[in-house]
């Protein structure tokens, strides 16, 4: 069966409003399709997610059961931008020379400015421009603030000023695991290698650094080789150091010696500003009273209005409601009524939809279920990351066997995001449907 045929069968299963809506925007990437994946085109974020989950299933019948051809959504932008990347121009997430994986969304020149980042963004510039000038450089501040942005724009400055510059953009607990890894198999110089001879060291999450003893002294060691080198690095945390639990006092008062950037919970004007860029990237139009309304109803998360907008992106195209103040004031309404603690068993449910299996599959480990393995190593990865569960608990949870059982879960799941950037998205969207709604 060919392409078209595959869109032509569809459109006979679903009703033509839902065609309109949804199917027609869709489309091939011919380009990129091959006779084992067919690569399917959307418009933007919101479209994509529902494409996927609503029709991959159908597709996966139109094709036979047993077919081995993998469906795959894709943003346009993103299928664009990795035929560019082939020609050394960008993409979302790009791997730097060493192997470092960056999105190349996250620029000087799309972050919004104001009195709570100036001095940060500032700082961020400058040490593109002149490396070691601040040396260490840490942005610090709450959540959703900006700072995983800033770290991933330098890294695209830098990139772009200098492709040959050996530059590291990790997180704390990817360098970790990256560690015991090397540790284990008795390969620490190659860790070394990578971690002491890069120009640029840009470290996400820092506060997550206070691991071992032995961990912390290898980083004291990394870090003083590449300062002495003049090597440059910069790091985010979610506080100062000195608030850094359970962090080496050398290294807390290293981290103080350089230089230190808090942002702070945007002012009102800056956050119409950021409102405004967020619509106009999502061809959003919203007359300024709403945008006032939003700007002053959302407290200091920028990721908080992100999910606002592909709220109000949805109430626009599947309720084909204008926004006015009242769509708006309902939104947030129902926000406030669905912003919930997330639960280890919310995680479960948000990816046993993603992947169309049961929740209780994931507990208990089918075997042989396809994607009930990479399903649950995705839940031991967001339970880390975003709830902090420990060891004891995800191994409980999941049936696992021991603490090492979910340390190799973690060990893989890092890996294969190391190498593929999709899984990275696939992830965040299924972090952000989690901290948006209660699923
Ligand atoms: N000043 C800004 N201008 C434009 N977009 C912004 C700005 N600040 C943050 N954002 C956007 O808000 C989202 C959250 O930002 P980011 O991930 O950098 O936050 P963070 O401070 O690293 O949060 P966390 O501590 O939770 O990791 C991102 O999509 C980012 O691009």
């Amino acid at each position: 069966m060919n392409r078209t045929e595959i869109l032509a069968t569809l459109k006979n299963q679903i009703s033509p409003q839902e065609y309109n809506q949804y199917l027609s925007k869709i489309s091939f990437d011919e380009q990129h399709s091959s006779e084992s994946k067919i690569i399917f085109l959307a418009d933007n974020l919101f479209l994509l997610n529902w494409v996927k989950r609503n029709y991959k299933e159908n597709i996966q019948n139109i094709l036979g059961k047993d077919s081995k051809v993998e469906i795959i959504f894709r943003l346009k932008s993103e299928s664009n931008l990795t035929e560019e990347s082939k020609n050394n121009s960008q993409k979302k997430y790009i791997m730097k020379n060493n192997q470092s994986m960056t999105n190349t969304e996250c620029r000087f020149d799309n972050f919004i400015v104001g009195e709570c980042n100036r001095f940060a963004y500032e700082t961020a510039r400058e040490v593109v421009q002149y490396r070691a000038r601040y040396n260490p450089l840490l942005i610090h501040g709450n959540t959703g603030l900006g700072k995983t942005h800033l770290l991933n724009a330098i890294c695209n400055a830098v990139y772009r000023k200098n492709p040959n510059a050996m530059i590291v953009y990790i997180t704390a607990e990817t360098m970790f695991n990256e560690y015991r890894h090397r540790l284990h198999n008795r390969t620490m110089d190659q860790f070394r290698e990578r971690f002491r001879k890069c120009d640029y060291l840009l470290i996400d999450d820092v506060q997550f650094l206070a691991k071992t003893e032995k961990f912390q002294e290898e980083f004291f060691n990394t870090f003083n080789e590449i300062i002495n080198v003049n090597g440059q690095i910069v790091m985010t945390s979610d506080k100062p150091p000195k608030l850094i639990e359970k962090l080496e006092k050398r290294l807390k008062s290293r981290f103080s010696g350089g230089m230190t950037a808090k942002i702070e919970s945007p002012e009102l004007e800056t956050k119409i500003n950021i409102v405004k860029q967020k619509c106009q990237q999502n061809d959003i139009m919203l007359d300024s009273e709403i945008i006032n309304l939003l700007a002053t109803q959302i407290h200091d998360n920028i990721r908080e209005i992100e999910g606002i907008i592909v709220n109000l992106y949805a109430h626009m195209s599947i309720l084909k409601m204008p926004i006015t103040l009242e769509t708006v004031k309902h939104v947030l309404k129902d926000r406030e009524i669905e912003k919930h603690e997330i639960t280890f068993d919310d995680i479960v449910k948000i990816v046993a939809i993603e992947y169309n299996i049961k929740p209780s599959e994931i507990k208990t480990k089918v075997r042989g279920k396809k994607n009930t393995a990479k399903a649950r190593k995705i839940v031991t990865y967001i339970a880390r990351n975003q709830i902090h569960a420990t060891f004891p608990s995800i191994a409980a949870e999941l049936n696992l066997k021991d603490h090492s059982a979910v340390s190799k879960q973690i060990k893989s799941i890092t890996d294969e995001l190391q190498q593929d950037p999709h899984l990275k998205m696939e992830i965040e969207n299924m972090i952000s449907k989690l901290k948006l709604s209660n699923p």
